[in-house]
């Protein structure tokens, strides 16, 4: 108080707090000398001084304030005059290879004491309201991933070329939020970078061109890390449609995927042709759209993901890994391929899993029942995935469809798969992947017990020479019957005894027998459940015909009822016909015999509309089934077929039989 009083004595000194201002400011503000004369006797402050002081405090802090944005500007001026600088995006591929550079290069050597250590991101997408790119490192077999040292927030100073550098990481949006908690602590000690931070790189000069070079550096020691990886990127598209997830998985050569050598061959100079630089000039003169796409098909574990794999090491391309049925619907499927670089191979997993459909599902009226059986084989993923065979074949080779990249398709039943999507130019190259041959069989026993200079040599192999192991090999590839086992199940049979060679030829003749036995069960197990879906199919569609005749019959008591069941009959039949033709035209591209079902169907399709039967014939035909539904043997009969499996063949002849005639019934 004291002193406001004498900073107040002061300014009277100077004439602001003096009588005869009081009474101006009376003048203006009447009551004023009163209550300044009340604070001079109450406060021993007088009113004037305190309102000089305030603005005098005022003028003085916001003089403050604009030194320090002064300085702050002539700061970043100079920065700006004196370095040259670029900014990296949180979520460019760059950004991480600058770091790594910096991690090796830098922060290995110095004494950093301020760090970020990596290894292995925990991710939980139930609760993850946002996701962060993840990495995995498929090399690294140790049961600890090493952890890999990067910067943390703040700046990092270094000298590369002969020249000062300085990388800026900075804290934006979501660390940033949540280190808010923290105060004014400096930002290294705030927390930890999540991966998606922008950088800074500066550099001291007045050109960015050595910038450039160091980020070319960046780039190339990348590349020469990645050199002994494939790197594969995934995504899970039911939470987010990017390629968010990076796989670095072990190079495998060619050689260690063993079918047709033929082929093999053949495929390679396709790909080895389509990605010389000459082709796409040829391409594009000739106005065709430079795509490639490629179908692997067989029987599962016949090497079609390993042949991929290795494809795309051998041309050191990006492998972009798609399990199709996870894909929900066409917008998710689209953002995914507008997102794929230029050169890489997409590889589209189980295309036929989906039964990709002419329009979504949710827009059908009614599922045919054809699709309704071949959906129960399918996975629960692909009863969610909705996408549609337009949109999927939009994104292989629509106008918004980029050009230059290969597409790899396997699937395990490439009959059911849509002949528009199979024809040339989304599917220039169908690939078959079968059985193991002998000759196959005899390479992957010769690879099995190669001799590896990293690993000690197996004690069932010390002492043996080359000859020798050629000679076991030829012996046990005599041994397999050709084209019966799948590679991935002869590989399982070696693994067992990869210890000797000798002990695997020993026991690969009863290895054999018992593999055979257990696919010959396996085979009748699977004739069995495909008679069984086959007769709990018919009895669905009899009796939902049973119930629609029975609905239809409950209003007919005129002519006009019969009218509009006749039409209702007719256009029932001009839709099937319809479906049967399409189906027809599918199956003729794909130079297929129609099935006997197929004929079966057709003619009860076709029958009613070419009869018109009178009145009297179609309600005596409906009572008939009627009757026949609710009474007949063959109903108790069908109830014991489902409940055990239908596991008793001559019921079932007696039963099928029935209810074709039924069917027919109806029909007529
Ligand atoms: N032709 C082959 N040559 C060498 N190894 C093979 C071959 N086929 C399969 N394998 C081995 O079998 C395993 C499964 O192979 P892969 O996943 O490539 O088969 P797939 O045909 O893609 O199977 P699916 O159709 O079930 O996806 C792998 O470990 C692979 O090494």
């Amino acid at each position: 108080m004291d002193s406001l009083n004498a900073f107040a004595n002061t300014l009277s000194l100077l004439g602001l707090g003096s009588e005869s201002s009081v009474d101006a400011l009376e003048k203006t503000l009447p009551g004023f000398k009163f209550l300044n004369t009340f604070f001079r006797s109450w406060f021993r402050v007088t009113l004037t001084g305190l309102f000089t002081f305030v603005a005098l405090a005022g003028a003085l802090s916001s003089g403050v304030n604009s030194l320090r944005d002064g300085a702050s500007k002539i700061y970043w001026q100079t920065v700006r005059y004196i370095t040259a600088t670029i900014s990296i995006a949180g979520n460019d591929r760059l950004n991480r290879e600058v770091l790594n550079w910096l991690g090796a290069h830098i922060l290995s050597k110095r004494s950093t004491r301020v760090l970020t250590a990596n290894s292995e991101p925990l991710q939980s997408d139930a609760w993850s309201y946002r996701r962060v790119n993840t990495e995995r490192n498929d090399y690294h077999h140790e049961k600890r991933i090493p952890v890999q040292y990067l910067p943390t927030f703040g700046s990092t100073w270094f000298i590369y070329a002969r020249r000062i550098f300085m990388i800026k990481r900075i804290m934006t949006g979501s660390t940033r939020w949540h280190s808010a908690s923290w105060g004014s602590a400096p930002e290294e000690f705030r927390g930890a970078p999540e991966g998606d931070e922008p950088l800074l790189v500066m550099c001291l000069g007045r050109s960015v061109e050595p910038i450039k070079l160091f980020l070319e550096e960046c780039r190339n020691f990348a590349d020469k890390q990645r050199e002994a990886y494939i790197t594969v990127r995934t995504s899970k598209p039911q939470y987010d449609p990017s390629w968010d997830t990076t796989i670095l998985r072990p190079l495998r050569s060619l050689e260690t995927v063993h079918f047709d050598e033929k082929i093999k061959q053949e495929l390679v100079s396709d790909i080895q042709n389509y990605l010389d630089s000459n082709t796409r000039k040829f391409y594009n003169k000739r106005g065709i759209p430079y795509r490639r796409g490629f179908l692997l098909h067989g029987p599962p574990g016949t090497g079609k993901t390993s042949l991929s794999l290795a494809l795309a090491g051998m041309f050191g391309l990006e492998l972009y890994l798609l399990h199709v049925p996870s894909v929900r619907e066409d917008g998710t499927l689209e953002k995914l391929f507008t997102t794929l670089p230029r050169r890489c191979i997409v590889l589209l997993e189980d295309v036929d899993a989906i039964g990709l459909r002419r329009t979504p599902a949710k827009y059908e009226d009614e599922k045919d029942e054809d699709e309704d059986d071949d959906d129960s084989d399918s996975d629960s993923e692909s009863r969610h995935s909705n996408i549609t065979l337009a949109g999927f074949l939009n994104v292989l080779d629509g106008v918004a469809s980029q050009e230059g990249r290969i597409v790899l398709m396997t699937s395990n039943h490439a009959d059911k798969l849509d002949s528009a999507l199979v024809r040339p130019g989304r599917v220039d190259r169908m690939v078959y992947l079968g059985n193991i041959s002998q000759r196959s069989s005899e390479l992957m026993f010769l690879r099995m017990y190669s001799k590896d200079p990293d690993a000690p040599l197996p004690a069932g192999m010390v002492g043996m020479t080359e000859e020798e192991l050629k000679r076991l090999a030829l012996e046990f590839s005599q041994q397999i019957p050709q084209d019966i086992f799948t590679p991935a199940q002869l590989q399982g049979y070696l693994l067992n005894h990869r210890e000797s060679p000798v002990e695997a030829l020993a026991q690969v003749s009863s290895w054999v027998k018992e593999e055979m036995a257990i696919m010959e069960a396996a085979n009748e197990r699977a004739r069995k459940a495909a008679e069984g879906k086959k007769r709990r199919k018919q009895k669905k569609k009899k009796k939902k015909q049973l119930e629609k005749a029975a609905k239809d019959l409950e209003g007919f008591d005129s002519d006009e009822a019969l009218e509009e069941l006749k039409k209702k009959m007719e256009e029932e039949t001009e839709k099937n016909s319809k479906k049967l033709r399409e189906k027809r035209e599918g199956d003729k591209k794909r130079g297929q015999d129609e099935t006997t079902v197929e004929n079966t169907v057709e003619k009860e399709a076709t029958e009613p509309s070419t009869e018109k039967k009178s009145k009297d014939e179609v309600v005596s035909n409906r009572i008939a089934v009627s009757n026949a539904s609710v009474e007949g043997p063959d109903k108790e009969q069908e109830d014991k077929e489902v409940q055990t499996g239908g596991q008793t063949p001559a019921a079932d002849s007696g039963s099928e039989e029935k209810s074709s005639e039924n069917t027919n019934g109806i029909q007529n």
